[in-house]
């Protein structure tokens, strides 16, 4: 583990927290077994094209099953034309659409065509596929003339590349063409095999086949029956385990480079580096995998300003070259002999990506964060890398790019370094040197692909306070005998019987509600969703419609659905931001929603403290913990004299009369404390609770016994200055 190389980039889809773990751990597996790094031979010289499809001439339907399939793919309202009169339909259990050039194959829910789902059944047992297809495309071919061009679908970012493709055919006769490699010319390929595409029959295009070949649908011979011309393909494919939704800030429809049957592939694909030296000794041909055209123009020394240049410049030169990927690597060199901070950094940051997206709107773009350099001499600053960093995190967040956080790839779990990653500590420099630049230290790269499952998030109810019948509740408080619920005079006790009689009350008295989606407004109610379903409907009624007096008719029900949604929604969000205690006030719940939509977190990505690097909300939770404890000074040791006996102090009483009037007097918008109980519960049910409330008081006081909820807050770290340290940052603000 001596000499390690030194320069690292893990490429990832999405460099989210959670696999940024991950990596960490398949990065330390493979140090322990080291890859051999010669990089393999082109693809197609090693595959032949019998291993990459496979025709299954009969798959056992049974005719009542075929049947019923027929009568399905008949009711399917089909929608996009796809090559030579071909028209699709894309059945899925997502809510994506299926893109691919100009065609967007909008969703329906396969769940509702049980015939088709028994098939994919019959499929996904089949040996010869990967078991796992969940979702199809289907295709029309309405006279013997249409036809499917060479094209492969490689859609990644929808259609899972590591499962097999598997199609099967109804009526008319047809066959799949197939052919190695991709084609530039797309005229003049010949095929390398062509298989029967004829009812009943499927063909299965094995893993890796969308990479290394192209397969076409030839037309068919003409019948002297029209109708005997028309087949249906039904496609099974798996759904790509990654939501797009969720994929990244700039999701795009870039994955047909290969040009599905509708467009034709200009542009050539490549996958651009730019940036200093930390990316210019990138192994670009392993960075591909020998299957991607990589283009590194990174050069060492390289600031921000310089970069912004070097990509201009290849976007220039190359107008012929698509780029789908940049991976951009800057502020090492910014940051270099600079003593004071790094807000004068933002402008030239900003400036770099506000161009790259104007001149590459279609690219995915990441920005990888600095790694922990060390001091080295003074020409770092180490909390310069730090601030850096958050700062190329937060333009990135601003400009919707991928930020590829590197950093913490360099330390151990416990935040120190990670000493094997890190080159042995130069005593003679003083430093660890991270940096690529010695002549042995060739850099790596990691291509790590990870499946993540997006948990979809369960709604949660939660009590509807506004709606409250605190009349009803005031009543059934009323009811209950507390001194006897409070027989035991344990005050701890007391209060969990105080807790559970007002809970189960108010489950009875105040409703639920469903908390909306974060995407929706608090006031987006199910009117608001009522009159959307409502334009929604005249909305793709206008688009689907033929008749241009019916589409008509519908567009003006649109337009004016359109704008009852707009006026409802103003409406109710006006009401909702009028604070009920002072009107003059802008409401919490005004803020809630600014908070909600602004991208902005309140801790930083990386928390430390004492040097402990945290990077999971709640090893970050442990370390402010530990800061805030050590705040406390030790427990003082005073001995004050007290003459309990005839001390009037502990004559204290509490009256139920004071306990009301304060009751009276809280502010019912704020939100409940640990113990869950609302402020428009103690507020309205004053009346009803005070004589409880003066029981449980005087309970504890002369017992001497707290209960523990009475000793919880909620801290809130507020976020005071630009430094990381946490002792230096974070103020604690406690609510109770
Ligand atoms: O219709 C076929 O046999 C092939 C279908 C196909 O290639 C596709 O749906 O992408
Ligand atoms: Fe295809």
């Amino acid at each position: 583990m001596e000499d390690l190389p030194v320069g690292f980039v893990a490429i990832l889809n999405a460099a989210t927290l959670k696999q940024k773990q991950l990596m960490l751990s398949a990065i330390s597996a493979s140090f322990a077994k080291p890859e051999p790094s010669v990089q393999s031979e082109p693809a197609n010289a090693l595959v032949k094209i019998e291993d990459l499809v496979e025709h299954v001439p009969d798959l056992g339907l049974d005719d009542d099953l075929y049947y019923f399939i027929n009568e399905e793919l008949l009711s399917l309202q089909l929608q996009n034309v796809r090559g030579a009169g071909v028209k699709t339909k894309w059945l899925s259990p997502e809510s994506e659409s299926y893109n691919y050039g100009k065609v967007n194959n909008k969703p329906s829910d396969i769940k509702q065509f049980p015939n088709i789902l028994k098939l994919m059944d019959i499929v996904n047992k089949h040996p010869s596929t990967t078991g796992d297809m969940d979702c199809c495309l289907i295709s029309r071919y309405p006279t013997h003339k249409s036809t499917l061009r060479w094209h492969s679908d490689n859609e990644s970012e929808i259609i899972s590349q590591s499962s097999s493709i598997c199609t099967v055919s109804f009526g008319a006769p047809r066959q799949l063409q197939c052919a190695l490699g991709s084609h530039n010319d797309k005229s003049k390929i010949k095929p390398d095999l062509v298989l029967p595409a004829i009812d009943r029959t499927m063909n299965v295009m094995k893993p890796g086949a969308q990479q290394l070949m192209l397969h076409a649908v030839s037309p068919g011979k003409e019948s002297t029956d029209r109708s005997a011309d028309v087949r249906f393909s039904i496609s099974f494919r798996r759904h790509s385990p990654v939501d797009p939704k969720n994929q990244g800030p700039d999701e795009l429809s870039s994955s047909d480079a290969q040009g599905q049957s509708s467009g034709s592939n200009k542009f050539a694909d490549v996958v651009l580096i730019a940036g200093d030296s930390f990316a210019a000794r990138l192994d670009q041909k392993l960075l591909g995998k020998g299957k991607k055209d990589v283009r590194n123009i990174s050069k060492g020394g390289r600031k921000i300003e310089a970069v912004e240049k070097d990509i201009e410049d290849f976007v220039t030169a190359n107008p012929q070259v698509g780029i789908s990927k940049l991976f951009v690597s800057v502020g090492t060199n910014d940051i270099r002999n600079c003593q004071t901070g790094v807000k004068h950094l933002k402008k030239a940051l900003s400036d770099l990506m506000h161009k790259i997206k104007l001149i590459l709107p279609n690219t995915k773009i990441w920005f990888q964060s600095i790694p922990p350099i060390n001091p080295n001499g003074s020409k770092f600053i180490a909390r310069h890398v730090l601030l850096m960093n958050n700062l190329i995190f937060d333009m990135c967040s601003k400009f919707r790019l991928y930020y590829l956080d590197i950093f913490p790839v360099f330390l151990n779990w416990n935040g120190s370094i990670n000493s094997r990653l890190f080159p042995p500590y130069d005593n003679v420099r003083k430093c660890f040197d991270i940096h690529p630049n010695k002549k042995d230290h060739r850099a790596i790269s990691f291509d790590i692909e990870i499946e993540v499952k997006y948990k979809s998030c369960p709604k949660r109810k939660v009590f509807n306070y506004e709606k409250g019948d605190y009349r009803g509740l005031n009543e059934d408080l009323y009811r209950i005998n507390w001194d006897r619920a409070f027989m035991s005079n344990d005050p701890c006790l007391a209060w969990d019987i105080f807790k559970k009689t007002l809970g189960e009350l108010c489950d009875h008295r105040i409703p639920k509600k469903t908390m909306r989606s974060q995407f929706q407004p608090p006031w987006y109610d199910s009117e608001c969703d009522r009159i959307r379903r409502k334009k929604e409907k005249w909305r793709i009624k206008a688009k689907e419609s033929t008749n241009e007096s019916d589409r008509l008719t519908y567009t003006e029900k649109f337009r004016s659905m359109r704008k009852l949604f707009k006026k409802t929604m103003n409406d109710k969000m006006k009401s909702n931001f009028v604070d009920d205690s002072d009107p003059a006030l802008i409401s919490k719940r005004f803020w809630t929603h600014v908070k909600s939509k602004s991208k902005s977190t309140r801790i930083p990505e990386t928390v430390q403290y004492r040097n402990r690097f945290r990077y999971e909300a709640k090893d970050q939770a442990a370390l402010f913990n530990e800061y805030f404890y050590n705040q406390f000074s030790e427990a003082s040791n005073y001995n004050i004299d007290i003459d309990f006996a005839n001390n009037d102090f502990l004559d204290l009483k509490f009256y139920s009369e004071d306990i009301l009037l304060i009751l009276r007097s809280l502010n019912p918008s704020k939100a409940a404390g640990p113990d869950g109980i609302h402020g428009k519960v103690l507020k309205y049910c004053a009346s009803s609770l005070a004589y409880p409330l003066s029981i449980l008081f005087n309970l504890s006081f002369v017992t001497g016994c707290i209960p523990p909820d009475w000793k919880l807050a909620s801290v809130v770290p507020v976020f005071k200055k630009e430094l990381y340290e946490i002792g230096i940052v974070y103020q604690s603000v406690s609510g109770r």
